[in-house]
């Protein structure tokens, strides 16, 4: 109940329409209970009296009945269906918002197969019980209720005896239910390991097919499919052995009636209209016991999916971390003075020195260039910038505050962040570029990409800006996608622009014009490049060397080259050497 209690934020404002199926169902319980009561008066007062004259009658009560509990079924399921549907609405909503907002932290473990699993899965377990589990769970209580009340009315002895075998029916269902439900919830498992499965093979076909792996990759796939469809089999064997064992005790039920109501009748102790209408009642009984597993198995399915689905609401997200001064957001406008003090950065336990005190100044207009070797830190100094992670230790300073007095929103809209691997959208390149500024001007789009050199090859596809990618960016190279990503940094205008490898994929001529083009729109702005090829930095105004998570060295290109036995020296002794050898035997062949 727990769960149910800390989700009713989602499902309590719509209880109106909750009370609505209910009503509605009563309705629907009660007329369904007074069909027995009409075959009763029918053979006793009808039939069996000969008043003929009172079947019209009968026959048009009947039908009103009908009609209501038509109307009745109506608004019982329509109102049901309304009350869960609008709750998942909220509730899917609010978990797709949670995780907009949910820290990088939290992107680390997560599987795209199971937050898929939550948000679909999960909240139409929730949903299911909400539109028909609850109702269903009140109409077993209304139906048995109000038959056993009647059958009591008619007859006591022989609604003892009838019901007799009915505890039977109900242990049947109760140990139905913990089977199945062990069951179902490894059809879940079984159904999740496929479609992770299906997913990943489509996100890595590259090299799925790069490698040749296609039949171990359908063999595998074959070795889950025979899982979820052994799952099934079981699960269905469960059905046969349990649902006949029901009906065979609802049915020893209805011999117990037949037997004991037949000698009541033959003994003129009971009038046949009485047994007809126990007849009617007593499936009232057994239909809804026979549910109870089911109904049951609901609940605790969508206990349990309402558990898993408040495992992410519960989770601390980005919004949580917003400080009091940031609701003056607009009173900080940043200029990307960026300042580390003895910054450290531990991402787990087993990662204690992904950081190590860390220092550096970065001022409005200046070029910081990050080198070093793989591992080394380099990205990781710039997800603290962003505040895609908090450091373990020291102070980051943007304008000369806490990096911790801005929200990590308000930071991020002043920043232009390019990844080495640029996602782009399964949408036009012109909505790929706008993405982080939709109100742009085409004018401002097509400058960005001018400035971001895409907006040539941009022009040569056949429709241009508007040219649809596909959901990977595909159809584009991996230098034209950076381009992109890059054009779409620039669009923002941002104070800060961090270029993580953003060029790597790019030829050095374009990454050269590229550079220059930086000059011109980071004019009073900070850059940030990280990147391997010392080409991509030597203009930087300063550039950290780092090393297991340290600065090993500091300053400009040629402070550093003059470094005989430095780590940047060695850099770009063997960056260089090559293009040394290379002129030199073009000169030789030359000669
Ligand atoms: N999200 C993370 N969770 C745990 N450890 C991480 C995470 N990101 C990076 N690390 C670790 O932190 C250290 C620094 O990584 P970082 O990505 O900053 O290096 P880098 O210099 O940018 O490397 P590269 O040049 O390969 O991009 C590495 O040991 C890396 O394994």
């Amino acid at each position: 109940m727990e769960t149910f209690k800390r989700l009713k934020l989602y499902f309590w404002p719509y209880r109106r329409y909750f009370c609505i199926s209910i009503l509605s169902l009563f309705i629907v319980t009660a007329v369904t209970v007074i069909y027995p009561l009409i075959l009763k008066y029918t053979i006793d007062e009808v039939f069996t009296r000969r008043q003929y004259a009172l079947v019209p009658y009968l026959a048009i009560g009947f039908v009103l009945l009908m009609g209501i509990k038509g109307v009745a079924v109506y608004y019982h399921q329509y109102f049901g269906d309304l009350f869960g549907v609008s709750t998942v609405y909220e509730l899917r909503n609010e978990l797709y918002r949670k995780l907009q907002y949910l820290p990088f932290r939290y992107y680390d473990n997560a599987k795209t197969g199971d937050l898929m699993s939550r948000l679909a899965g999960d909240v139409e377990v929730f949903r299911f019980f909400l539109s028909f589990g609850s109702a269903q769970f009140l109409n077993f209580l209304l139906l048995t209720g109000f038959g056993f009340a009647i059958m009591l009315y008619l007859h006591p002895s022989l609604a003892v005896v009838t019901l007799c075998a009915m505890p039977f029916v109900g242990f049947t269902a109760y140990r139905f239910d913990k089977r199945v439900h062990v069951a179902f919830k490894h059809i879940r498992e079984a159904f999740a390991s496929l479609t992770t499965k299906v997913q990943e093979n489509i996100s890595g076909m590259n090299t799925v097919k790069a490698l040749s792996r296609e039949n171990n990759e359908i063999n595998k796939f074959t070795d889950k499919n025979l899982n979820y469809k052994e799952n099934h089999i079981s699960t269905a064997r469960i059905w046969g052995t349990f649902f006949p064992l029901m009906e065979l005790f609802g049915n020893l039920c209805v011999v117990a009636l037949l037997v004991f109501g037949g000698w009541l009748v033959i003994h003129d102790q009971m009038k046949l209209g009485e047994l007809v209408a126990f007849f009617s009642l007593v499936w009232f009984i057994i239909g809804p016991l026979m549910q109870l597993g089911f109904i049951l198995n609901s609940y605790s399915q969508s206990k349990a999916a309402g558990e898993r689905l408040l495992q992410v609401l519960d989770e601390e997200d980005d919004r949580r971390n917003v400080p009091a001064a940031a609701s003056h957001e607009e009173e900080l406008p940043i200029k990307g003075h960026v300042q580390f003090i003895d910054v450290s950065l531990a991402y787990n336990e087993a990662n204690e020195h992904a950081l190590q005190s860390i220092s550096f100044q970065a001022a409005p207009g200046k070029i910081i260039g990050l080198i070093g070797a793989t591992g080394s830190g380099k990205t990781s100094v710039t997800q603290l910038i962003s505040r895609f992670y908090e450091p373990t230790a020291g102070t980051i300073l943007i304008d000369g505050k806490s990096s911790e007095s801005y929200s990590p929103q308000h930071l991020r809209r002043n920043m232009g962040v390019v990844f080495q691997e640029s996602f782009l959208f399964s949408c036009s390149i012109y909505d790929n570029i706008a993405y982080g500024r939709p109100d742009a001007s085409r004018e401002e789009v097509i400058s960005a990409a001018v400035y971001a050199q895409a907006h040539d090859f941009i022009r040569e596809l056949p429709d241009g800006y508007d040219t649809l990618l596909g959901e990977r960016g595909l159809g584009l190279s991996g230098g034209q996608k950076q381009r992109i990503a890059i054009a779409r940094a620039f669009l923002i205008k941002p104070s800060i622009l961090i270029l993580d490898d953003a060029t790597s994929a790019v030829d050095m001529e374009t990454e050269y014009r590229i550079q220059q083009s930086l000059r011109e729109v980071m004019v009073g702005r900070t850059t940030f490049i990280i990147a391997h090829r010392i080409s991509s930095l030597k203009h930087a105004d300063e550039i950290l060397v780092m090393e297991l998570g340290r600065v090993i060295e500091r300053g400009t290109h040629e402070q550093l080259i003059a470094l005989p036995a430095g780590a940047y020296r060695r850099i770009y002794d063997i960056q260089f050497q090559d293009r040394d050898q290379e002129a030199q035997q073009a000169e030789g062949s030359r000669i």
